[in-house]
């Protein structure tokens, strides 16, 4: 059954806007209503059965618009199917997966998500900003790691997810949070 699916991301440098668009076409392909949106531009989740939220790390933490995101909607995003991701390792350490921000692991169970996957980042000399991440591109870090494959797979999984799941049974009006992914072992 179709849903209606947000993927919002926060990206400084277009890598990760660039998996959250992978993620949104092959959902859309897999018969999903999707949104792709910069999460700063976000004010609405009221109309979505299931939100799927990216984020660049930077020196270990989120994009402050993904964290606030995730505070702000806390309580209805408890009510729906949610997954995140963060896109960081580049260069040698590119396979490596990121542990996810304590605020940004606090909230996810506060909201009973699985935690966040790491996809492989991208580090451009030619869309790099600021003057580190300009010094980084210089060096062995620099290149795309993306890994497109990882990222469709990814998303066909959250597809099956949410064609198993009865939107009524994500909402609850009350209680602790709790896991709602039966199939979070896989996803996460
Ligand atoms: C200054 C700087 C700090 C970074 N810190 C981290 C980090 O702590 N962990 C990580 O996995 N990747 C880190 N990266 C790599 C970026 O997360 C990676 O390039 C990412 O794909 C950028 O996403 P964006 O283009 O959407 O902003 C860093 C990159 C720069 C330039």
């Amino acid at each position: 059954m179709s849903k209606k699916v947000l993927v919002a991301y926060a990206s400084k440098s277009g890598a990760t806007a660039g998996i959250a668009t992978a993620i949104g076409d092959e959902l859309r392909a897999h018969g999903h209503a999707v949104d792709l949106r910069d999460v700063a531009r976000v004010k609405d989740i009221g109309s979505y059965d299931a939100v799927v939220l990216g984020s660049a790390l930077y020196v270990r933490r989120w994009r402050r618009d993904a964290v606030r995101f995730l505070r702000h909607h806390a309580d209805e995003l408890r009510q729906r199917q949610v997954w995140l991701f963060h896109s960081g390792p580049v260069g040698p350490d590119k396979d490596q997966d990121q542990a996810m921000p304590p605020a940004v692991r606090h909230l996810a169970h506060e909201i009973g998500a699985t935690p966040a996957v790491t996809f492989a980042g991208s580090l451009d000399p030619d869309t790099a900003k600021g003057f580190l991440a300009r010094r980084l591109a210089a060096g062995n870090l620099a290149g795309d790691s993306r890994d497109w494959h990882k990222i469709r797979a990814w998303a066909v999984d959250i597809s099956a997810a949410l064609d198993a799941t009865e939107r009524s049974a994500w909402h609850r009006p009350s209680g602790k949070p709790r896991h709602k992914h039966p199939a979070g072992h896989f996803l996460g």
